[in-house]
């Protein structure tokens, strides 16, 4: 290993460092800091990946230009390269994109109380399905999934779908198959030789190629759809959504040469959003499940809080936020310890740099150990505990303490739907425990150790809760 790099493992030509354990990824990635320190590469088959183990220093590393762009990974460009939307691309495009969507969630998202009432509508259902079982043991329902998809389908195209509608059962079948085909993907980008070893036919199998040409088409189709619907009922004066806002944008560019405005780009914004916002806040309320079934005595404070500023059953707005500091810091304490995304999402150097006294060659790939961070005890008095306390001060009141927290991120790229999440937490957790206690099955405990099986998340196992209907 040039000794220039970070301190790390380096491996053989082409493969790389291959651990031979049956340690977890997180788990090694966890060795190597206490070996190496904060920051330290791992050559995986030919690309360079360096991880960052401190706060700070990954808060640095991620506002700087030099660490703006998304791996050239095939992963990310393989429906459009070079990638196109938000999460996925980078330079102007990404630049563009990113003001616009931050704009249209401000001014479509929070505070805007239509936003807020789809949240309250879709948590009614799912209170309703979690009514029919209420007292017996069983997975969150699948409402939960419809009801975070169903606010992002009403934020973008102004449109909601019931649990049982086929386009929507359709469409949730297709995103969770996207996960599962496209990891194939990775070969191509850490193994790249094998392509030039490989009969192409053989290749294309490997990486599941016609299998994601399908999903790319069955993508594209449901949301060309929408763009046309749009595109045919537009009124300039009156932008209903995501969609209206970007065919606005891409007219008044129409005559600029440099346009990156697309239905295209359009499109793949969209599918980033879908991504971006529906596994993530799913698996943080499935999480908070899972802490507050095991954590009785915070449950409790968490009904009091709400018994006290809900009273007589009414739905929560963002008006009751304020007064609410125990259901913030509960969010908070669930989004601290189940560090749901444990790698962050990962940055490229789109140029030669130094980083930590080390030199990071064009290409490398970063990412934050989030876990490790969400654990640090230099920020966190005893890391491995639910407390929800720690994010209220001596008053009781919420202190949004940000150092040591990186579950949005940090930095450039930071996440733009934070607010959003924030919101759709607050209302579904505060609506959900104002109708339920939630607890084990009878003579079972809740299993806390996160499934690592996947690359971008820590979920949770599979566990039974009980939800019983609290007297009103
Ligand atoms: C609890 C829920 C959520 C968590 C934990 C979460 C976390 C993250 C993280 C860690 C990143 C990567 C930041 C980086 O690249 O350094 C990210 C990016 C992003 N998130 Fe979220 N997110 C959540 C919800 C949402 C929602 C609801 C939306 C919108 C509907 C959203 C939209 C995005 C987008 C568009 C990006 C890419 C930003 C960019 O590349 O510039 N996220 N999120």
């Amino acid at each position: 290993k040039p000794p220039e790099l970070p301190p790390g493992k380096w491996g053989l030509p082409l493969v790389g460092y291959i651990p031979w354990t049956s340690k977890t990824f997180e788990d090694q990635v966890s060795d190597f800091h206490k070996q190496y320190g904060h920051i330290f590469l791992w050559r995986m088959g030919t690309q360079l990946m360096v991880f960052i183990n401190d706060y700070k220093l990954v808060k640095e590393t991620f506002s700087r230009v030099e660490f703006t762009n998304r791996p050239d990974w095939e992963t990310f460009k393989f429906f459009e390269d070079p990638a196109i939307g938000i999460g996925s691309s980078s330079g102007a495009l990404w630049h563009r994109n990113r003001r616009f969507t931050l704009r249209q969630l401000r001014d479509l998202g929070m505070g805007k109380s239509r936003l807020v009432e789809v949240v309250q509508q879709q948590t009614l259902k799912l209170r309703e399905s979690l009514s029919i079982n209420a007292g017996t043991p069983g997975r969150i329902p699948h409402q939960l999934f419809v009801t975070i998809i169903n606010v992002i389908w009403q934020m973008v195209a102004s449109r909601q779908f019931d649990a049982e509608d086929k386009k929507l059962k359709s469409f949730a079948k297709d995103m969770d198959d996207f996960v599962i085909l496209s990891n194939r993907l990775a070969f191509k980008d850490f193994l790249p030789w094998l392509q030039t070893i490989m009969p192409e036919f053989l290749f294309k199998r490997l990486i599941n190629y016609h299998g994601m040409v399908q999903m790319k088409e069955r993508f594209f189709a449901y949301f060309y759809e929408e763009i046309k619907n749009h595109r045919a009922t537009l009124d300039p004066d009156n932008p209903r959504d995501l969609i209206d806002g970007y065919l606005l944008e891409m007219e008044t560019n129409k005559d600029d040469t440099e346009t990156t405005y697309s239905d295209a780009d359009l499109a793949f914004l969209v599918f980033d959003l879908f991504f971006a916002g529906s596994e993530t806040t799913t698996n943080t309320f499935n999480w908070m499940c899972c802490f507050l079934a095991s954590h009785p005595h915070v449950q409790r404070k968490l009904h009091a809080e709400i018994d006290e500023v809900l009273c007589n059953g009414i739905l929560p707005t963002l008006t009751e936020r304020p007064r609410m500091p125990y259901t913030e810091a509960v969010i908070n304490e669930v989004l601290r310890i189940s560090a749901l995304v444990n790698f962050g999402v990962q940055h490229m150097a789109n140029t030669d740099t130094q980083l930590g006294g080390y030199t990071i060659p064009k290409g490398t790939i970063l990412s934050s150990s989030v876990t490790s961070i969400h654990y640090d005890n230099r920020y966190w008095v005893q890391p491995n505990e639910f407390r929800p306390e720690r994010w209220l001060d001596e008053n009781g009141k919420l202190s949004m303490k940000k150092e040591g927290f990186l579950a949005f991120g940090v930095g450039k790229r930071v996440c733009t739907g934070e607010s959003l999440a924030r919101m759709e937490l607050f209302i579904i957790t505060s609506m959900i425990f104002q109708s339920f206690s939630i607890a084990p099955p009878p003579g079972k405990s809740i299993n806390l150790i996160p499934d690592l099986s996947g690359f971008f998340f820590r979920k949770p196992m599979y566990n039974e809760f009980v939800f019983t209907m609290r007297k009103q």
